[in-house]
C-alpha cells in the first residue's frame, strides 16, 4: 500500500487479536522464506513487462506472445542477477503465468533426473539448465491419458542401426495435451512402448529432438501444433498444448531414459534393480508440488472473498447508519472460515507431504524403495482432495462476492479457469482416489499377517480398537481436544476401509468387485485422505510456533477446519457409528462457536498470506478496501467505452430503432 493511503480495512486490522508479521513467517515456512518471497513479489511487482491486468483483454497470439515475452525477460533477469533456484521458483510464483517453462523445469528436467543414467544426466542436463534446449513431457495421447500402459506410441529398436524407431501409428497415439509442445520445446520425454525383437517390455521414456535449434522447424518426420483454446479467457490459454505425431522417427539408442531398463548395442534387455513404477516418478514429484500450489490458489481467493466481504455492506441500517458488513452474516462466516481454515490445512500439509517425499527420495538414491507405495497413495490422494476442494472453494469465493465476483477484475473467474484443470492433470482425481484405494484395501487385507502399518496407515494397526471403540464426546468443548477429533476421523476411515474390504472379499474375481465397488472405495480414499490432513495440522501445532497469538489462531483454524470436513461427511461418521447424532450437533454448536473467534481476525489471518496487489489483481481483494471508486474507475477502462456510440451502432442497432414494423402485434 502506498505510504499516507486511506486504508479502508484499517478497522478490520486493528481487531486482530495475534501478530501477523508472525504469522507470515509460519505461513512462509521461515523468516528465510519470507524474505526472498517478499523481495522477488516487489521484483516482479515494480516490472512493467510483468504486467498482468490487460490479460483478459488479448487474443490468444497476443496473449502468447506476450507470454513468450515474459518468460525471455524473467530468465534474463533470474541471470543477470545470478537468483537462487528458491529465488527463480518465486519469480515464477509471481508471474503467475502458466508458460512453457513450467514444464521444462517442472517435469522434463525432472524425468531425466529421474529416470536417466548418470551418464544421461551429464550429457542432457546442463543443456536443460541453460535452457539451450527447451523440453516437455509428452505422455498423454489423444485416446489414452489415465491409462498409461494403454499408451500406443511405439519405440521400436532397430539393432542394425543401433537407434530407435519412434511411430504413432495410428490417430488416437497423437500425443494430444503436453504444455508446451505446440509451439515451444525443441525437445520432449516422449513415452512409448518398448518393442525389442518383436517383444514388449512396457512404457519408457525417450528423449526426442522435436525442431531445429537453427530455425525452429519440426524435423523430418515430426508433425507438431497446438490443440486450441482451452477454457476462460487468458487462463492456460499461455500454454502451448501441443499435438505430436511421429512417422519413424529415428533416434540413437542412448536417448531411451535407462535408469529402469537398459537395452544394450546387441539388444539384450537389462531389468536393473529399480522398481519399475520409478518411471512414474516424475507424477509423484509435481503431484506433490501440487498441493503447495492448492493452498496458493485458496487462499488467494479466500484472501480476496474475506477482504471484500469485510468491505461490502447490504441490510440492517439501524436509524439511517450503515448497513451491515456481509461478513457479520453467519452464512457468510459458515461459507468463508472454513475455506480460510482449509487454506491453512492444505499449506501445513505440503510441508509434510515436501518432507515425506525428500525422505523417499533420498532412501530411492540409497536403493531403498519400501516407501515408495506410501509416497505415491500421499502423493496421488492429496492431490486429489485438495485440487477438487479448492477448484470448489474459488467457485465458492466468487459467490461469496456476489455480481462482483464475476467480473473479470475481481481475479475470480481468471483464477477459477487456470486453477480447475489441477483436478484433471497430473492424474484425474478420481483415478488417483482408486490408487489409493488399492494401498488401504492392500493394508487391511495384510493386518492378520502380522506386517505391522507405519506411516500414514499406522493408525490402522489398531483396528481392533477403532473397529469398535465409541467417542466419549459429552460437551461442545470436547471437540475441540485434538485427540478425539483424531479418534473420530481415524474410527471413520478405519470402519469404511474395512467394510470395502469385505465386501471385495464377497466377489470371487477382485478386480471384478473393485470395479462395481468403485464408488465406495474413492469414499473410503477420500476419508483416509482427510485424516492426514487432519493430523498434520494438529502436528504442526506441537512446534514450536513464535509470536503472540499466532499459536492460538492455529488452534481455532485446526479445529474449523477438522470440524467443517465432520459436519460435511456426518453422514460416514454416522454411518460407521464412529460418532452419534447427538456427537454430530455438538461438533456443530462448537464450529458456530469457533467462527465467532474467527471473525475478528478474519482480515489479518488473510493478511498473513502477504500477497502483493499485483499478484491478487483483484478489485475487490486489495490491500486497501478501495473497491468503489476503482471498480468504477476500471469500467470506463473497458475498450467497448473507448467510444460512446458502439461501433456496429450503423449497421445493427440503427436499422432496428428505425425499422418500420407493418404486421407485428406489438
Ligand atoms: C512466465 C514465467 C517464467 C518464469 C521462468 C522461471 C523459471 C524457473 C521456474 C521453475 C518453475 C517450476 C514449476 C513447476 C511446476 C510444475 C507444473 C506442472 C503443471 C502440470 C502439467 C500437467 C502435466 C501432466 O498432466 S503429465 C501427465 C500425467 N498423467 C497422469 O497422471 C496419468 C495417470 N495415470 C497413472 O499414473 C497410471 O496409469 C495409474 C497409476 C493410474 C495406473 O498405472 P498402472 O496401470 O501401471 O498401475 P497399476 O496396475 O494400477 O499399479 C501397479 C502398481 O504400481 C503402483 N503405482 C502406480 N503408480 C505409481 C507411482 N506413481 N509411484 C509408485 N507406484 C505406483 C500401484 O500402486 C501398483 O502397486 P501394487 O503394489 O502392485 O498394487
Ligand atoms: C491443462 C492440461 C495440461 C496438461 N498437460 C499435460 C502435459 O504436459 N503432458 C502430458 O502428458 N499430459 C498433460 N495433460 C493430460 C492430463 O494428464 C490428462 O488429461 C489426465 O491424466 C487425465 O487423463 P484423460 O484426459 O485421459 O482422462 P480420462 O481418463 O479419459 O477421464 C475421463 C473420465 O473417465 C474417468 N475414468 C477414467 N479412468 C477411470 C477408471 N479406471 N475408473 C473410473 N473412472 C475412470 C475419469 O474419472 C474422468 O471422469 C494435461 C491436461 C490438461 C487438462
Amino acid at each position: 500500500m502506498e505510504v499516507g493511503a486511506p486504508d479502508y480495512l484499517a478497522g478490520e486490522r486493528q481487531t486482530a487479536e495475534f501478530d501477523v508479521e508472525s504469522m507470515k513467517v509460519t505461513w512462509a515456512g521461515s523468516r528465510h522464506a519470507l524474505e526472498v518471497s517478499d523481495r522477488m513479489a516487489r521484483l516482479v511487482a515494480s516490472d512493467p513487462v510483468f504486467r498482468k491486468d490487460n490479460r483478459v483483454m488479448l487474443s490468444r497470439k497476443e496473449l502468447f506472445k506476450n507470454t513468450l515475452r515474459k518468460a525471455a525477460h524473467a530468465w534474463k533477469r533470474i541471470v543477470e542477477l545470478r537468483l537462487t533456484e528458491e529465488e527463480a521458483s518465486r519469480v515464477r510464483f509471481f508471474v503467475d503465468e502458466p508458460a512453457f517453462t513450467d514444464l521444462h523445469w517442472g517435469m522434463f528436467v525432472p524425468a531425466i533426473k529421474g529416470q536417466g543414467t548418470e551418464e544421461q544426466q551429464q550429457k542432457w542436463l546442463p543443456l536443460a539448465y541453460k535452457m539451450q534446449i527447451i523440453g516437455c513431457y509428452a505422455q498423454t495421447e489423444l485416446g489414452h491419458g489415465s491409462n498409461v500402459q494403454g499408451l500406443e506410441t511405439t519405440a521400436t529398436f532397430d539393432p542394425k542401426t543401433d537407434e530407435f524407431i519412434i511411430h504413432s501409428p495410428t490417430l488416437t497415439s497423437s500425443k494430444w495435451w503436453p504444455g508446451g509442445l505446440g509451439k515451444v520445446s525443441t525437445h520432449a520425454v516422449a513415452y512409448a512402448r518398448l518393442i525389442v525383437d518383436g517383444q514388449e517390455h512396457g512404457v519408457h521414456g525417450f528423449i526426442v529432438q522435436l525442431r531445429s535449434l537453427d530455425d525452429h522447424m519440426p524435423l523430418p518426420g515430426i508433425t507438431v501444433g497446438d490443440i486450441g483454446m482451452k477454457f476462460g479467457s487468458g487462463a492456460y490459454n499461455s500454454m502451448d498444448n501441443g499435438v505430436l505425431r511421429f512417422d519413424n522417427v529415428r533416434i540413437p539408442r542412448d536417448q531411451m531414459l535407462m535408469r529402469v531398463l537398459q537395452v544394450t548395442r546387441e539388444g539384450k534387455v537389462i531389468q536393473s534393480d529399480v522398481p519399475r513404477q520409478l518411471i512414474y516418478g516424475t507424477m509423484v514429484f509435481v503431484r506433490q508440488t501440487i498441493v503447495a500450489d492448492a493452498s496458493c490458489a485458496l487462499s488467494r481467493a479466500v484472501c480476496i472473498a474475506t477482504r471484500y466481504s469485510a468491505v461490502r455492506r447490504q441490510f440492517g441500517s439501524q436509524n439511517g447508519g450503515p448497513e451491515t458488513q456481509v461478513i457479520d452474516y453467519k452464512t457468510q462466516q459458515s461459507r468463508l472460515f472454513p475455506l480460510l481454515a482449509s487454506a491453512y490445512a492444505f499449506r501445513f500439509v505440503s510441508e509434510w507431504l515436501k518432507s515425506l517425499y525428500t525422505d523417499v527420495t533420498e532412501k530411492l538414491q540409497r536403493g531403498e524403495f519400501s516407501t515408495l507405495p506410501e509416497a505415491h497413495a500421499c502423493t496421488a490422494g492429496l492431490k486429489s482432495i485438495t485440487t477438487s476442494a479448492t477448484a470448489d472453494a474459488i467457485e465458492e469465493c466468487r459467490k461469496l462476492c456476489g455480481g462482483h465476483g464475476y467480473l473479470a477484475n475481481s481475479g475470480l473467474p481468471e483464477l477459477f479457469a487456470v486453477y480447475v484443470p489441477a483436478c484433471t492433470y497430473e492424474g484425474d482425481n478420481t483415478v488417483l482416489l482408486l490408487q489409493v484405494a488399492r494401498f488401504l484395501v492392500k493394508t487391511v487385507s495384510q493386518l492378520g499377517s502380522g506386517k505391522v502399518p507405519v506411516g500414514t496407515t499406522a493408525y490402522m494397526g489398531r483396528a481392533r480398537h477403532l473397529i469398535q471403540c465409541k467417542s466419549n464426546v459429552q460437551s461442545a468443548e470436547d471437540w475441540l481436544n485434538p485427540q478425539v477429533v483424531v479418534e473420530a476421523f481415524e474410527a471413520r476411515s478405519l470402519r469404511m476401509s474395512v467394510a470395502c474390504a469385505e465386501n471385495l472379499a464377497k466377489f470371487p474375481n477382485p478386480e471384478e468387485g473393485f470395479a462395481q465397488l468403485a464408488a465406495d472405495l474413492v469414499e473410503a480414499a477420500a476419508a483416509h485422505c482427510q485424516l492426514i490432513v487432519v493430523t498434520k495440522f494438529f502436528e504442526k501445532l506441537q512446534q514450536d510456533i513464535p509470536g503472540k497469538g499466532v499459536k492460538k489462531q492455529l488452534q481455532i483454524l485446526s479445529s474449523v477446519y477438522a470440524l467443517y470436513i465432520l459436519h460435511k461427511h456426518l453422514g460416514d461418521f454416522l454411518s460407521t457409528g464412529s460418532i452419534t447424532p447427538k456427537q454430530g450437533a455438538l461438533a456443530n454448536d462448537q464450529l458456530r462457536s469457533l467462527y465467532s473467534k474467527i471473525r475478528p481476525n478474519a482480515v489479518a489471518l488473510v493478511d498473513a498470506f502477504n500477497y502483493t496487489d499485483h499478484y491478487l489483481s483483484s478489485v475487490l481483494g486489495r490491500y486497501d478496501g478501495n473497491v468503489y471508486p476503482t471498480l468504477y474507475e476500471e469500467a470506463w477502462k473497458d475498450p467497448l467505452n473507448d467510444s460512446v456510440v458502439p461501433d456496429g451502432y450503423q449497421e445493427y442497432i440503427r436499422p432496428l430503432l428505425k425499422q418500420q414494423i407493418r404486421n407485428a402485434r406489438l
